[in-house]
């Protein structure tokens, strides 16, 4: 199984990506649009891209990508995302890192370093290189960072890169929800959740609660709605909804042909069902 996660070497999608690689060989992309492309284009069997985040919520362009690909969503890994800020030593003028996980140490670097300015690069792992290549620059990533250039997932380094503190994130509990996408004939009905992207192409009172009610008059428990701008016009939106049901169940089936009759000037894609895994670590 060919795997594309974000990378390179070490950031958490590596990580999350290597428990869905049969012998944990995983290739790398530097935006999760790249690596949907790639999935959608055959060029690898699966991709791992960061879709939620218990703090920061939603990673948009992941979104926007899986509604616009022809792929499937055949799994989701759920991990702790813990940070260490990393560094080659305890002074440092400027922090680099995903914009998501600047984010999720938003309170932590105000407290301790609010003279520090932070740099948003592509990747935790992106961070992680330019703090080796630069003293003045910190890292924030996963602790095993720590360790030599290219060993980034693997074990605790040699202290080319200090780890000057531990747990930064603001909440203990932070975690990431990663979805596994496959190419789009892949697609399953089996599963415990379902992923749908919906496009009404209307815009009327009560538009929203017609889609809802069809989830809700069949006892169908949604796990996440998101709405996305569709980009044809101002207003105009795409909506993301997950649900605790699999495409195979009747009820799933009879929410999802009425949302089809709602969303009629427009579309509904089913992007599939799965299954959960949690990855720690
Ligand atoms: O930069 C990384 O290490 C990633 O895998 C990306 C990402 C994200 O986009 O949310 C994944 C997990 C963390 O929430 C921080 C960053």
């Amino acid at each position: 199984m060919q795997v594309v996660t974000l990378g390179p070497a070490g950031t958490y999608s590596h990580r999350a990506a290597g428990s869905i690689a049969d012998d944990g060989a995983v290739s790398f992309r530097e935006s999760v649009t790249g690596i949907v492309a790639a999935v959608a284009d055959g060029e690898f069997d699966r991709g791992g891209v960061p879709v939620e985040n218990s703090i920061e919520g939603s990673v948009d362009e992941s979104l926007d990508a899986l509604a616009d690909r022809a792929v499937s969503v055949v799994q989701e890994v759920v991990s702790p995302i813990r940070h260490a800020l990393l560094a080659q030593g305890p002074e440092f003028s400027t922090v680099a890192s995903h914009p998501q996980a600047l984010a999720q140490c938003r309170e932590y670097l105000a407290e301790h370093y609010p003279d520090v300015s932070q740099e948003a690069v592509a990747s935790t792992a992106r961070g992680v290189e330019r703090a080796r290549e630069d003293p003045s620059v910190a890292a924030i990533g996963h602790p095993a960072n720590a360790g030599s250039p290219g060993q980034g997932a693997g074990e605790d380094g040699d202290g080319t890169l200090q780890r000057i503190a531990e747990n930064i994130q603001d909440h203990d509990s932070n975690a990431t929800r990663f979805l596994v996408v496959a190419p789009e004939s892949e697609r399953s009905e089996a599963g415990g959740k379902t992923s749908i992207v919906a496009y009404p192409g209307a815009n009327y009172p009560g538009l929203l609660l017609e889609l809802l009610e069809s989830f809700a008059d069949r006892d169908i428990n949604l796990t996440r709605i998101e709405s996305r701008p569709s980009g044809r016009r101002l207003g105009d939106y795409c909506f993301h909804v997950d649900f605790e049901a699999g495409l195979y169940e009747a009820r799933a089936q009879e929410a999802l042909a009425e949302i089809e009759e709602v969303c009629a000037d427009g579309w509904v894609k089913r992007l599939g069902s799965y299954d959960t895994t949690h990855v720690v670590g």
